[in-house]
């Protein structure tokens, strides 16, 4: 587990909103993460107003094309400087191995590279509407496998999977989990769910939280009672 495991997923249509709650945030206690909403509608200059504040952006785009347009997109986000950045594991080996390799010029400066296995969003049901016939946790173990062949640093998945998935893999394959609610929050669109202690406690290295802060009647006052949750 990581000593600062929670990241905010901004996804905000409003720059402002998302300014003023980032103001209140301490960098000590969060990391934070913007995704195609954000960065479709402000771009790389969002990415210099968080990194001016002296937060570690996760810029979870999911890239999935081929290798050669994936590795170049990798390449620009790193060039951002931004912490943490991502593919999806559906992509394949090929565009996986190199999205690390366009990673290398940057050494110990590179952002961390994970995968998305199977989104927390899909149940075993809408799994099979792809011709994917097996329950979701196999399906993800089958990605992991293939991320970490790739070289990648994690992946991202249910925190329903986090054990099964750090007895495989191990302890340094990062772990990083979507779909968290704390008990009695709306799940929403989220299918495979678990409250903040659980995530932590299966293995999860990051819990991203996005609704359940950023959509409370007090994000300041949400986040504070999750972190405090977890001590
Ligand atoms: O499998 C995945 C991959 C990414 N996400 C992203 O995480 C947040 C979750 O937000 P909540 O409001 O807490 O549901 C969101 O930005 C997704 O794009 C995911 O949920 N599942």
């Amino acid at each position: 587990m990581s000593n600062k495991p929670i990241i905010v997923a901004l996804d905000y249509d409003n720059k402002s909103e998302a300014l003023q709650l980032i103001d209140q945030l301490d960098p000590n206690m969060c990391r934070l993460k913007i995704g195609k909403e954000m960065f479709t509608l402000f771009g790389p200059e969002l990415v210099k107003e968080i990194h001016s504040r002296d937060f570690d952006l996760f810029l979870d785009l999911k890239f999935h094309d081929i290798p050669n347009t994936v590795a170049k997109a990798v390449t620009a986000a790193a060039e951002l400087g931004v912490w943490m950045t991502n593919v999806h594991a559906s992509g394949g080996l090929a565009m996986m191995q190199a999205a690390r390799e366009a990673l290398l010029p940057y050494g110990d400066k590179a952002p961390l590279l994970i995968a998305v296995t199977v989104l927390t969003s899909m149940s075993d049901e809408e799994l099979a509407l792809l011709g994917i016939n097996v329950p979701a946790a196999e399906h993800v173990k089958r990605l992991a496998s293939l991320t970490k062949q790739a070289g990648l640093n994690g992946i991202v998945c249910s925190a329903q999977e986090a054990s099964m998935l750090k007895a495989e893999f191990g302890a340094d394959f990062k772990l990083v989990t979507p779909g968290i609610r704390p008990a009695g929050s709306d799940k929403g669109d989220q299918h495979r769910v678990m409250t903040p202690t659980q995530a932590l406690a299966a293995g999860s290295d990051y819990l991203v939280i996005g609704r359940p802060i950023t959509k409370a009647a007090n994000p300041l006052a949400a986040l504070t009672e999750i972190h405090a949750s977890l001590k």
